[in-house]
């Protein structure tokens, strides 16, 4: 039997190995899927960094033609310590039939990105097309991601912003192992 707090279909899941099949117009996407975890370092013109951090990175699915995106980031001192969260987003990942993927991504920060991409390999391409924000929210105005799979199985991201008045400028970098 089911327990109270899990809903009566199949559960995300982030192991290709068990579970719901991965849905087929997820294949471009299926090296993503797993839990990523890694460092990086965050920096921008109006900050004072650059900033070491953590983050984890969950693609998980249900067997339908989305990935379900989450992503935690930490804040780490000189020693690797944890200082403090920071960054935590959620979103999907949406193949589409043509080869392109679209993602939506909601941050905590009271900000909503639809971004559009491709898929080349094992490395994804994105860049917004729209950018919402909440009253009180930052004021972001785009941005482009890239994740690129190694040989050696690092995920790296890079993710160029334009916000507070600054163009397009590198924020974050980061490499992720898989962890599962
Ligand atoms: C791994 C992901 C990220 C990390 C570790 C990170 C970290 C940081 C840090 C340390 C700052 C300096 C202010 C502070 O200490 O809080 C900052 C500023 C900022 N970040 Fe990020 N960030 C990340 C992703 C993002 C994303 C996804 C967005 C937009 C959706 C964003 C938008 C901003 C903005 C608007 C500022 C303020 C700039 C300013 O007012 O000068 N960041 N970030």
């Amino acid at each position: 039997m089911s327990s109270p707090d899990s809903a009566p279909v199949p559960a995300p899941t982030t192991d290709l190995r068990s579970g719901p099949p991965l849905h087929e117009a997820c294949r471009p996407l299926s090296a993503l899927v797993g839990v990523w975890r890694g460092s990086g370092e965050v920096d921008y013109p109006t900050i004072d960094g650059p900033y070491r951090f953590g983050q984890q990175l969950t693609l998980a699915h249900d067997g339908r033609p989305f990935l379900r995106h989450e992503a935690r980031a930490w804040l780490l001192d000189a020693d690797g310590a944890v200082l403090r969260p920071a960054a935590w987003e959620l979103g999907w990942w949406r193949p589409q039939p043509d080869g392109t993927v679209e993602l939506l991504l909601s941050h905590s920060t009271g900000i909503q990105e639809l971004f559009s991409g491709t898929t080349t390999g094992q490395r994804w391409e994105l860049a917004t097309d729209s950018v919402v924000r909440t009253a009180t929210a930052k004021d972001v105005q785009a941005a482009r991601r890239s994740y690129a799979l190694g040989p050696d199985d690092v995920l790296e991201l890079t993710e160029h912003r334009a916000m507070v008045g600054v163009a397009m400028t590198q924020h974050v970098t980061a490499r992720l192992h898989r962890v599962r």
